[in-house]
């Protein structure tokens, strides 16, 4: 029988400043992500995006946060929609929107797991507080809010809390980390591997090592992808860009060799930023790095 994915899109783009992030959903649809999916193994269903209230820019009094009603409503509905898809014991593929929504994905999945797993590969740690962000920017702290880390709104969605622990996660192509992030890793001891490690140990080496210190101690994987760990180079659809990130051909790499370990149980792709992009380049690599993590070979 074929495995079935269900997308969903989650046109947010108020968990930071730059507009046009709410356009990565129908990018992401327009590099024609359906048609290579189906090419697969898969059978696809594109549930549509969810609704996003969308009033002026408000900042919350007490956190300081810029849209915390919008963004908290948001991830309470796309929770909604994600538990959904779990229920019908099938893929979720989620596609954003900036890097807020995996608050309302990860509420939505990690009640199926006692251990979830999360590879978070991005230029950012996202493991920012209200009181440690430099920016009050809600997608520079999905991490923190799943590790029930930050405002109390966030956390409680999907009405339980931690949804990760912080031994189960592992970042990969960090680098831009904020002082309070920085921190926060040592005290805890969270597994990354910053653009250092990448270079100095090869990606085939990271992954392998990612895979590793995972497998055991966690029952599913979620794969959560900010297209900006990639170099702008290949990626300049995106609203925080980072030099010196990771190559075009270490990421399919990585894509490959998770797929070969067939241990992830859900992904998203986020902060794709149409306005910002040249010719859908950004959302085109999104697509091709989806066919690398479900199975595409060359040969
Ligand atoms: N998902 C992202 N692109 N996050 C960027 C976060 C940037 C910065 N660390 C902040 O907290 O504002
Ligand atoms: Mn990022
Ligand atoms: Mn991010």
């Amino acid at each position: 029988m074929k495995r079935t994915i269900k997308i969903i899109g989650a046109p947010m783009d108020l968990g930071q400043l730059r507009r046009g992030v709410d356009m990565g959903p129908s990018a992401i649809r327009y590099a024609g992500v359906v048609e290579r999916l189906e090419h697969l193994e898969f059978e696809i269903e594109d549930l549509g995006d969810i609704a996003i209230d969308r009033p002026r820019t408000t900042i919350d009094e007490k956190s300081g946060l810029r849209n915390l009603q919008s963004v908290t409503a948001a991830s309470e509905l796309l929770a909604k929609k994600v538990t959904e898809i779990m229920e019908s014991r099938s893929f979720p593929l989620v596609f954003g929107g900036d890097h807020s929504i995996s608050i309302g994905t990860l509420a939505g999945i990690s009640k199926y797991y006692k251990n979830l797993g999360v590879i978070w590969y991005d230029a950012h740690g996202d493991l920012n507080t209200p009181e440690t962000s430099p920016s009050g920017n809600i997608h520079g702290m999905p991490l923190a809010v799943s590790l029930g880390l930050g405002e109390e709104h966030l956390i409680k969605i999907g009405e339980y809390s931690p949804k990760v622990k912080f031994e189960n996660i592992v970042i990969i192509g960090a680098r831009s980390l904020d002082e309070g992030e920085k921190e926060l890793i040592k005290e805890k001891g969270i597994k990354v591997f910053t653009m250092h490690e990448i270079d100095r140990l090869g990606m085939t080496y990271v992954i392998e090592e990612t895979i590793k210190y995972l497998k055991d101690r966690t029952d599913g994987i979620h794969l959560s992808v900010d297209l900006d760990a990639l170099d702008p180079i290949y990626a300049p659809g995106v609203g925080t860009p980072v030099n010196g990130g990771i190559s075009y051909r270490e990421s399919h790499l990585a894509m490959e060799l998770l797929s070969e370990s067939k241990l992830i149980t859900s992904a998203e792709f986020v902060e794709v930023n149409p306005i910002l992009d040249e010719k859908n380049k950004t959302g085109n690599l999104a697509v091709e790095l989806m066919g690398s993590l479900f199975g595409e070979k060359l040969l």
